[in-house]
């Protein structure tokens, strides 16, 4: 025997969880992402035996094509922006934190997080830490990767939502100013978050007053009045009443009102995807500009060096 080398097992390693994302922009592979994540009971909590025919032989069909369509106007070179970014915020976690092993992984879709924390496991792992790339706890997110925590890793540390964190609101905040240095303040800022159904929320789910929190702690960085800045909700799902009032009808209005311009920000999503940059940058901002007015949407904290710094706190905290 000589040198010795410290088996890889013995590092914590932390396990980046996104949403996740198709594999190609097409109508097969959203398929077969939307089905996975449809059929998530966390996601959607009808019964099955109501729930799965809708899905199957209504959603499916009907939302496969258009939203291929969407994927395709945001697609890059290297894949969907969800998946890229998720991956650059790793990687940058990892050069800051030599000591740990880092991954990028997704609760629906590929790189497939139980696939990753079963080879941990297998491979003796004793320190893993889960983080969910949600700043924000809700059910219908954080909820569904503790349960494959719970079934593939139980020894697991799943780590708290951040949406708390000073590091975290002080980089979303300094994202902000940038943006104003850069291409000038707007006269409105929107706080957009994904929506989640009202029952939801009536029914206990936190998610409404961590997304509270974070807009008034990061306008108060900003020194925003409450005149300045404005709550709102985008992605509706479904029939039921969701989260309001809705980021696209407020920009609307606002603009009608006399807004000219609006920055938007979106604490809600770790990286830029589907919801930032198709239904905001291009949806939300074509109406604004038809109403006459301009919308900018300030992008998300993605492979940024300060948030990297911010997660690597958190992690450290929960250890
Ligand atoms: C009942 C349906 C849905 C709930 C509840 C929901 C909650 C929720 N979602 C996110 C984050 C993201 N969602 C994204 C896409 C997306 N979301 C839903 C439905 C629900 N989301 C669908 C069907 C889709 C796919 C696109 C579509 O068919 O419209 C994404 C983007 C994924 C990407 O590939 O870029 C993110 C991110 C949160 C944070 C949340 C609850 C808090
Ligand atoms: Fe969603
Ligand atoms: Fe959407």
């Amino acid at each position: 025997m000589n040198s010795y080398i410290a088996p890889a097992a013995g590092k914590p390693h932390v396990l980046l969880v996104n949403l996740g994302t198709p594999d190609a922009p097409t109508p097969t592979a959203v398929r077969r992402y939307l089905r996975q994540f449809l059929s998530d009971e966390r996601v959607v909590d009808l019964p099955r035996w109501k729930w799965l025919p809708i899905l199957n032989l209504v959603i499916l069909p009907l939302r496969s094509g258009p939203v291929s369509r969407k994927y395709r106007e945001i697609w890059t070179a290297q894949g969907s922006p969800l998946a890229v970014e998720t991956a650059a915020l790793a990687a940058r976690l990892g050069e800051l934190r030599p000591d740990w092993e880092v991954a990028a992984a997704m609760r629906y879709g590929n790189p497939d997080m139980a696939a990753t924390l079963r080879a941990w496991v297998a491979a003796g792992v004793k320190d893993v830490r889960v983080l969910p790339l949600y700043p924000q706890y809700s059910i219908t997110t954080v909820a569904s990767v503790q349960d494959v925590v719970d079934a593939v890793a139980p020894g697991a540390n799943v780590v708290p939502p951040y949406f708390a964190h000073p590091a975290w609101l002080d980089a979303v905040a300094d994202s902000i100013r940038r943006s104003w240095e850069q291409h000038g303040r707007g006269e409105h800022l929107l706080f957009s978050f994904h929506g989640i159904p009202q029952r939801l929320a009536d029914a206990g789910d936190p998610y409404p007053e961590q997304n509270a929190f974070a807009a008034a702690e990061i306008a108060r960085r900003l020194g925003l009045t409450l005149e300045d800045w404005t709550l709102t909700h985008q992605s509706r799902f479904g029939r039921e009443p969701w989260l309001l009032p809705d980021t696209q009808s407020t920009a609307v209005q606002l603009t009608l009102e006399g807004t000219r311009t609006i920055d938007i920000v979106t604490p809600g999503f770790a990286v830029d995807c589907l919801e930032t940059l198709e239904e905001l940058q291009i949806g939300v901002a074509a109406k604004v500009q038809a109403a006459g007015g301009r919308a900018r949407v300030i992008p998300c904290l993605n492979g940024a060096p300060e948030h990297a710094a911010a997660l690597a706190n958190w992690v450290d905290r929960h250890a």
